[in-house]
């Protein structure tokens, strides 16, 4: 809805009102066109102002309409007809423009913004571009370089940003909605001919060829098979190369193109699946909604190694208090430099002052956490060390301290068994770099109080991560997932595929890297230690031949034997791929390894065979969707959405593709219940390839669409 004023005695006020963000639904569409009308027609308006209520223009269009039955006034003449207004409309823009909302404003004659205001088309993050005229207004505004950026990133300008760019005319200080009505009293009787930005020439830069070639190769190189930032570039492209009314119909071409593609259900998907999981709940009935955070003015983390360092930074730049400890005197000092370095770079970055410097204290003796409110664990993965390190803090730490573990897999209600106050106990378990990587998976077990999850998951925001609460098991959910998917990868070269091969169909699938770049990148030896504390690993040069079998079931110790001959990847400079010294990046193929696995293949009666990137992709990942299916049968991730957020921010799952559960659904839960069984059929030894019967459920329940898909799971469990 929209509703109208007269303010001022000449100003018509026209107010979007669609609480939280002022979207563009079909009401408040056909309450603009309705108040424009209105203002225009009202001869003691003289000029028009629009804002919308509670502090926010307005967050585009409403994304929950996409996929409906679209009813009501569209947006390209609604907006057209504003610019076209004889009387100036001028935008008072608070909070956020985005998407619909900026093209909204676009066609207003002038845009005024609060110093705090955010603007942005972030269309093509949702599979779309601004088709409301935001790909030809915005590069005759601001030229075709500044547009390209903005379209094809659909990144948030700040507005002192916009205005340095020429997106608005003034910055507000204080209320918007006066400047602008002030504003609107003193352009009243201004001609409007230079104001309408559809009739600016679109500047054509000297550079045009290389520069869109630049912008194409860019998009191809980072979207890694997104199609809407292609399309991005082709719009504004068609912006500096025809006539306005023409660019806008190619923009409503390669608009209806993106609307209806699998591409735009999985990132809208991706959108609210990522709200979704800050609503989180645990079986125990315990809510986001009715647990309430203890506030965290003091955290410390312990162990001051990679992880470490990384939480230390992002709390600090929550501006909270930290306390670093690390009992090595020699890690502690390399652990100063390099926490004060990577502050100073970030606050470089953006263009701060590294004041989060200042926040932090270092110590090697654990009784100097005895006062902070959060303690986060981060010394090396080992459950003897950790066992002890939460006895001391159980003994240290003032009464109420919220004791986490940073752990990958280890068992969190173990840990929490050693305190006095188990309840106090959850898992933050980051990902690597931990103050880059936006995921933190929050496990709680059966004693976690929701209050402890409840602030865990509040921190967790402050630090601006993705936060997801999940359950206690054996790698969470993430790295639960990742172990029958790195398995099916080993198994494929035994049987004739190659590091090359399986990444390059993981990469075309959209992954950043394959699974073979990505163990180099991590280390092999952090599995090899894993599977030794599993006691699975069998010297291979002791025996000349380490069998492939483990308790009946199917193993390969192909990585073993890469670590007992030292190759831990890029670190030692030799992997599953060679680099040119230890440390360096770039993935070479290896001759020795080929010929290592020709002669361990002939060793253990392996006769290679062809394998197609379809097997790769079926094997990797029906296997890692069919474990998800059984975290969802075993209540560990209360809903698809949460194993989704997990792998896009945690795992490099491509956005565009939704995440596993929901490719899942795309592909067609038959036809991945149908593939599963018919490679299980092939390797009976493997029990990872035994559909779960979750999955089997949902398909004999007709497949529903992923939303639905917790009925079926509440059902599961209440049958359980
Ligand atoms: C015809 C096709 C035309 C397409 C052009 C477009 O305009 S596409 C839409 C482009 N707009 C966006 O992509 C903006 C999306 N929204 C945001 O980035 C953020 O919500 C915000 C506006 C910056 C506000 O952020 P904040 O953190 O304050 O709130 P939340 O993100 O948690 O959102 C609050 C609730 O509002 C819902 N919501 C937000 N935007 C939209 C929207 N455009 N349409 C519908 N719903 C929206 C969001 O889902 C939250 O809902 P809850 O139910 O409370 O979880």
């Amino acid at each position: 809805m929209a509703q109208y004023t007269r303010v001022s005695g000449s100003v018509g006020l026209i107010t979007l009102q669609n609480p939280p963000v002022n979207a563009l639904s079909a009401a408040v569409r056909q309450g603009i066109v309705d108040t424009v009308k209105r203002a225009l027609g009202d001869p003691k308006v003289k000029s028009v102002v629009i804002c919308g209520q509670n502090g926010i223009f307005c967050g585009g269009a409403d994304i929950k309409e996409f996929g409906t039955n679209m009813s009501g006034p569209p947006l390209v003449p609604m907006i057209h007809a504003i610019e076209a207004a004889n009387k100036p409309v001028v935008a008072a823009i608070e909070g956020s423009a985005l998407g619909g909302g900026l093209e909204l404003a676009l066609g207003c004659h002038y845009r005024i913004a609060h110093s705090k205001a955010r603007l942005g088309l972030p269309e093509v993050s949702l599979g779309l571009l601004p088709a409301a005229g935001g790909t030809q207004r915005l590069p005759r505004l601001i030229g075709v370089p500044a547009a390209l950026d903005l379209i094809t990133t659909g990144r948030h300008v700040t507005a002192a940003e916009a205005l340095q760019l020429g997106v608005v005319d003034r910055v507000a200080e204080h209320s918007t909605v006066d400047a602008a009505v002030k504003f609107a009293l003193s352009v009243a009787a201004k001609s409007l001919d230079a104001r309408r930005i559809s009739t600016y020439p679109c500047p054509r830069p000297s550079d045009f060829d290389a520069l869109f070639e630049g912008a194409m190769q860019k998009v191809r190189q980072s979207a890694r098979g997104a199609i809407a930032p292609v399309a991005c570039v082709q719009a504004v492209r068609a912006a500096a190369t025809r006539p306005y009314l023409q660019g806008m119909e190619r923009e409503k071409e390669l608009m209806a193109t993106l609307f209806t593609s699998g591409q735009a259900r999985a990132l809208q998907y991706c959108f609210f699946a990522q709200r979704a999981v800050s609503k989180w709940n645990m079986p125990n009935g315990a809510r986001w909604d009715t647990s309430k955070p203890r506030p965290v003015h003091k955290a410390a983390v312990i162990g001051l190694g990679t992880m470490g360092r990384g939480i230390a930074v992002a709390l600090a730049q929550t501006g909270m208090s930290v306390v670093a400890v690390e009992t090595q005197e020699k890690q502690l000092m390399e652990a100063k430099q390099a926490v004060s370095g990577m502050l100073e770079r970030g606050a470089k970055r953006r263009g701060l002052t590294p004041a989060a410097l200042h926040k932090i204290s270092y110590s090697h003796d654990i009784q100097a956490v005895a006062d902070v409110d959060l303690v986060i664990e981060a010394v090396f993965e080992d459950m003897a060390l950790k066992k002890k390190v939460f006895q001391q803090l159980s003994a240290v730490c003032k009464p109420g301290t919220f004791l986490c573990t940073n752990t990958s897999a280890l068992d969190v209600d173990h840990l929490a068994s050693q305190t006095r106050n188990p309840e106090l106990v959850v898992g933050m378990h980051f990902f690597a770099p931990a103050h880059v990587m936006k995921l933190l998976e929050v496990v709680y077990g059966p004693q976690s109080s929701p209050q402890a999850v409840a602030t865990a998951m509040q921190l967790g925001k402050k630090m601006g991560k993705v936060s997801v609460a999940v359950g206690n098991c054996r790698g969470f959910v993430g790295n639960r997932m990742l172990k029958p998917y790195i398995e099916q990868a080993f198994f494929l070269l035994e049987e004739g595929a190659t590091p090359e091969l399986v990444d390059r169909a993981l990469e075309e699938f959209g992954f950043p890297m394959g699974v073979f770049r990505m163990s180099d990148l991590s280390g092999l030896d952090v599995g090899w230690r894993v599977r030794k504390g599993d006691g699975l690993v069998e010297s291979g040069s002791a025996s000349g031949q380490p069998t492939r079998l483990r308790e009946g079931r199917r193993y390969s110790p192909l990585g073993d034997l890469l670590c007992e001959q030292g190759r831990f990847g890029q670190k030692t400079g030799r992997g599953w791929y060679q680099y040119d010294k230890p440390g360096s990046r770039v993935a070479r193929s290896d001759p020795w390894f080929h010929s290592f696995l020709e002669e361990y293949r002939a060793r253990h009666g392996l006769v290679a065979r062809r394998i197609d990137h379809q097997e790769v992709l079926e094997r990797c990942l029906y296997v890692l969707i069919n474990e998800g299916f059984r975290i969802l049968e075993d209540g560990i991730a209360a809903g698809p959405e949460d194993i989704d957020i997990i792998y896009v921010f945690g795992y490099g799952w491509p956005r565009h593709r939704g995440g596993p559960m929901f490719y899942a659904g795309m592909v067609g839960l038959a036809t991945v219940l149908e593939r599963l069984e018919h490679y299980r059929q092939a390797h009976p030894d493997v029990p990872y390839l035994q559909p779960c019967s979750l999955l089997r459920r949902l398909v004999a329940s007709g497949s529903p669409p992923v939303h639905r898909w917790r009925e079926v799971i509440k059902k599961l469990h209440s049958q359980l």
